[in-house]
């Protein structure tokens, strides 16, 4: 078995990470850690580097510019906002440069915050304002939703696209995102039966990605739709065409803070479905995949802008898990196993979305779209909203009260957990950076497929009369992860933060998994004497680290590859003034950290990871990762380590944000 090499970035990323100058710290360490030659060796020297960058964190980054961003300015939510714009945004700057490299052992890399790019939203709301008509108020009469289709290049998105078309049942607006000179798959689908009745506006979005560049084009292209739109039929539908290497949950993000913001287009639209499409025939193949997008053009459209330097894998996986509906596409040209490999897959990384199969994309809109009424034994809650409509909505787990322990596992889905050693997801889902309920994040409010474990309703999404392709609820589909394969999930939890030194040596020991697909990890046996990791195929979450005790970090690994991210601060780290500034940007979110994750010393801080795989060992893990908690001694200093952290912090704050009133009223 091959052991991993780098893990030793762990202190390095939460270094550059720590409330600033992060792509320029980032690209500091990176560059050290690569000409190390990423051995194990290295590792200790990485460990000591990034320490070095630790101490200078709060104070001095925060107020340094990040690199190759001129004009952006750090915030301690880990993104960057324009000058002048609004900080609203700040929080959702998840996308990151990432730095990394292949080892013989599983491929562990830091990636550090990356500004985003776009302009300044304050810039896109005005461009609305000045946009709005009184008649786009007055004669739209309902919001409609945006259905976000997304997949790789190729993964047949446009033969889809088409079929919605063909099929269509009222009008319906496109915003076809191509970052390639010339926009191939807008003219396809202008070329379509109903592309020159009339019946279909479209627009071309170019040169650039929806998710982070054109983010605000996108949302001035669904204004100029919804223009149209203010003569004749109304728009059923607006269907927004992603392009290969868009990340769903950005734009998602992006259209909820316009509503937010109040932005003129959310009288408009809301947010529908995010649809995503796989090609069931290479899932297996590119999820255990060692390449970056840069890598495989044959995946993305253009030079892939800030998502180039991602993993496929991690691509993957994202559009994967943003989507409330999966589209296993490709179907006659995947064999039964691989196609049941990743129905499996899909349904345990994603228990929420419905998928369906097909070929060539011959599925209706309609019937993507259809909602599933979830009704699961002991639901009878009415409101236990299933095809919910709202980013209001959602009221899943408060209206009704359903543990999801089993197939809601997500960490980043949050649950309210208890203390060090809860595993408590008995209540509500409420996660922010997932965002149910809805009041911010990532989460969408758009409809959503019941996944609930113990849901066997026949008719909560299986062969409902679809026209095409087969639709089958999730839950059925996590059954069947389970039942055929093995595959299993649970969360971590703890109130302690990993001890650097043992957490880094824990993570040198994952083993690479030897299988180049994942089907073929799924059907050889295990040996008895793996690794606890060895069959963990996803894993993500929320971690803590001793080294950097403010700083929220976010593990993604999935396949062959793991990356470490610094994920804004915990809400812990602030002090009164930082929190109500924040509470403005993030509203609510502090209330429900405070009510579900919260402790009297450590504030949110914990560690609250998922792991998903074949017959995965929850004890061996648990065991493993709890050897890497600070011990009762290490304890009190680090306590004071912490103190020191957050006045370090404050500091840094008083300097940056000393003008308060002005961002304030940014934000208004
Ligand atoms: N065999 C097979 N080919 C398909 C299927 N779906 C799409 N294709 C083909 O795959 C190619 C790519 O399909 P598109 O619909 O253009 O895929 P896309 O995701 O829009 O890709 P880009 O337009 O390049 O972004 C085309 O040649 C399609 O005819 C399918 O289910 N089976």
């Amino acid at each position: 078995m091959g052991r991993a090499a780098a893990a030793g970035l762990l202190c390095g990323a939460a270094a550059t990470a720590g409330g600033g100058s992060l792509a320029r710290g980032g690209a500091c360490w990176a560059s050290s850690w690569r000409t190390s030659g990423a051995t194990q060796e290295a590792v200790p020297r990485l460990l000591r580097r990034g320490a070095r960058s630790l101490s200078a964190t709060a104070a001095s980054a925060l107020r340094a510019p990040c690199a190759g961003s001129a004009g952006l300015r750090a915030t301690p939510f880990g993104g960057a906002a324009a000058a002048g714009g609004s900080l609203a945004l700040l929080r959702l700057s998840r996308r990151r440069r990432q730095a990394g490299g292949v080892t013989d052992g599983i491929n562990i890399s830091a990636t550090v915050p990356l500004a985003r790019t776009s302009r300044a939203s304050s810039s896109v709301a005005g461009a609305m304002k000045a946009h709005a008509s009184p008649e786009v108020a007055a004669e739209t009469p309902r919001q409609v939703p945006v259905v976000l289709l997304s997949g790789f290049l190729g993964a047949g998105k446009t033969s889809l696209l088409k079929h919605w078309l063909e099929n269509a049942e009222g009008r319906i607006g496109i915003v076809v995102n191509d970052v390639g000179a010339v926009n191939i798959d807008a003219k396809l689908v202008k070329q379509s039966k109903y592309g020159g009745d009339g019946k279909i506006d479209a627009i071309q979005l170019q040169n650039g990605c929806a998710c982070c560049s054109l983010g605000d084009e996108l949302l001035v292209s669904i204004y100029d739709l919804l223009d149209l739109a203010t003569e004749g039929e109304p728009f059923s539908q607006i269907v927004v065409e992603l392009s290969g290497v868009a990340e769903p949950q950005r734009v998602c993000d992006n259209i909820r803070l316009a509503g937010e913001r109040g932005d003129a287009i959310s009288d408009g639209v809301k947010l529908g479905k995010v649809v995503t499409l796989l090609d069931a025939s290479t899932f297996c193949s590119e999820y255990m995949q060692w390449q970056r997008m840069i890598d495989r053009p044959d995946l993305m459209d253009g030079d892939g802008g800030e998502m180039a330097d991602c993993q496929v894998v991690e691509l993957l996986v994202e559009q994967t898990e943003a989507a409330d509906v999966v589209v296993l596409n490709k179907t006659d040209l995947a064999t039964a196993e691989q196609l049941a490999a990743t129905r499996a897959v899909v349904a345990a990384i994603n228990p929420k979305a419905v998928i369906m199969e097909t070929s060539f994309g011959m599925l209706p809109l309609k019937v993507v779209l259809a909602e599933e009424p979830c009704s699961e034994p002991g639901c009878s809650d009415p409101s236990h909203g299933h095809g919910h409509e709202e980013a209001s909505g959602h009221a899943h787990e408060e209206a009704s009260g359903h543990a999801h322990e089993e197939a809601c596992s997500d960490p980043s889905h949050g649950h309210g957990h208890e203390e060090a050693s809860g595993h408590a997801h008995e209540e509500a889902c409420s996660d922010p950076s997932h965002g149910h309920g809805h009041e911010e994040a990532s989460g969408h409010g758009h409809e959503e497929a019941c996944s609930e474990p113990g849901c066997t309703d026949p008719s909560h999404g299986h062969e409902n009369g679809h026209e095409n392709g087969h639709e089958h609820g999730s839950s059925s589909s996590a059954t069947t992860a389970e039942a055929r394969f093995g595959i299993t999930s649970f969360t971590y939890t703890a109130r302690r933060p990993f001890q650097e030194k043992r957490f880094t040596e824990a993570l040198q020991q994952w083993p690479v998994p030897k299988q180049d697909d994942l089907g073929l990890l799924l059907t050889e046996p295990s040996a008895s004497d793996e690794h606890p990791l060895s069959r963990v195929m996803r894993s993500k979450g929320f971690c803590w680290l001793e080294c950097h005790p403010s700083s929220r970090m976010y593990w993604s690994h999935a396949g062959k590859n793991m990356v470490l991210n610094y994920e804004g601060l915990w809400w812990g780290a602030m002090k009164e003034d930082q929190l109500m500034l924040m509470e403005k940007m993030a509203t609510g979110e502090y209330e429900r950290a405070r009510q579900e994750d919260w402790s009297e010393d450590f504030g949110d801080r914990r560690q609250e990871i998922v792991f998903i795989g074949q017959r995965i060992d929850k004890a061996a893990i648990t065991a493993l990762l709890d050897n890497c908690l600070l011990t009762d001694d290490e304890l009190a200093p680090y306590m004071e380590k912490q103190e020191a952290d957050k006045q370090d912090l404050s500091r840094a704050w008083a300097e940056e944000y000393r003008d308060a009133e002005t961002i304030d009223a940014g934000l208004s």
